[in-house]
């Protein structure tokens, strides 16, 4: 009986969007960002919202992240309906300014644990310690942000989040200002925080190959107001197998099914 409970329970999935749609009103003017958005993450899955520019994919991070309200649909983490923010999903953004400019390092990466008061002081800095190392930026904890690269401010905001230990983990195009190679190290860090932390991601990209590179399963949205035009299994697809002729197949595959009209 136990068994079934256990088999039953690791086979919901963490978060399900159903029949999502997001709309905003400006200048009494209503903008539909996505329209009858549906899918399920499983914990630990790399989940990739891939589309063009204005598709809504900020949108859906947002809604998931409790910033956007849902005009239909809904949105259930373990099973309980998404009605604001909270510390069990933490976004990752691409700007650099994400930091507060007068904090250092390490008090802006303890910063998350105070303010939602999961933890007195001295355990926000030990946890936000543990993090700055596990990105390798330890010998940066008294430094202040504008001393930091782009690259790692980035590192420091990744391990804000982590050190949250949410249950989902929000990024989006966190890479996307940064430079070619400085993009490739930072997603090539962030699949080895993967390998060993294991924590359930949902990554928005407008890029393909960053798409096939960081995420496990990739949903495929359509334009303004973005569907779901396809969902993908990509965990064939890594750092292993970048640029080969397979990745590159899959990538052209995926373009046409972004960009050529439906059938
Ligand atoms: N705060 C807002 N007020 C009004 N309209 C908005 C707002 N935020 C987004 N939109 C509109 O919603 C639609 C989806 O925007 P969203 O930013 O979610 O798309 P996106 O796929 O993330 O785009 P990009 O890749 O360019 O960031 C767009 O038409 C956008 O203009």
């Amino acid at each position: 009986m136990l068994e079934h409970a256990a088999v039953a329970a690791t086979a919901s999935p963490l978060l399900q969007v159903r029949g999502l749609t997001l709309e905003y009103r400006a200048d009494r003017q209503r903008i539909r960002a996505t329209h009858e958005v549906s899918f399920q993450v499983q914990q630990a899955d790399r989940f990739v919202l891939l589309g063009a520019s204005g598709c809504g994919k900020s949108s859906l991070l947002k809604a998931i992240a409790g910033f956007v309200p849902a005009s239909a649909g809904d949105i259930l983490l373990d099973g309980q309906a998404v009605h604001g923010p909270g510390p069990d999903r933490v976004v990752v953004f691409q700007e650099f300014d994400q930091l507060p400019p007068w904090k250092t390092v390490l008090d802006n990466v303890a910063f998350g644990l105070l303010a939602s008061r999961q933890c007195a002081r001295d355990e926000a800095l030990q946890r936000a310690g543990e993090a700055l190392a596990t990105v390798g930026l330890a010998r940066f904890a008294d430094a202040y942000p504008h001393q930091l690269s782009g690259g790692m401010k980035q590192r420091v905001a990744i391990a804000r989040a982590l050190a949250m230990r949410p249950r989902v983990l929000l990024m989006d195009e966190p890479f996307a200002a940064l430079d070619a190679l400085t993009r490739r190290s930072l997603q090539e860090e962030l699949l080895r925080l993967w390998q060993e932390l294991r924590f359930t991601l949902i990554f928005v990209t407008h890029a393909i190959d960053e798409a096939l590179l960081v995420g496990n399963r990739i949903l495929l949205l359509s334009p303004h107001p973005g569907r779901v035009r396809a969902e993908l299994d990509a965990a064939t697809f890594g750092l292993h197998n970048a640029g080969s002729e397979a990745f590159q197949t899959q990538q052209q595959r995926i373009h046409r099914l972004l960009f050529e009209p439906a059938r």
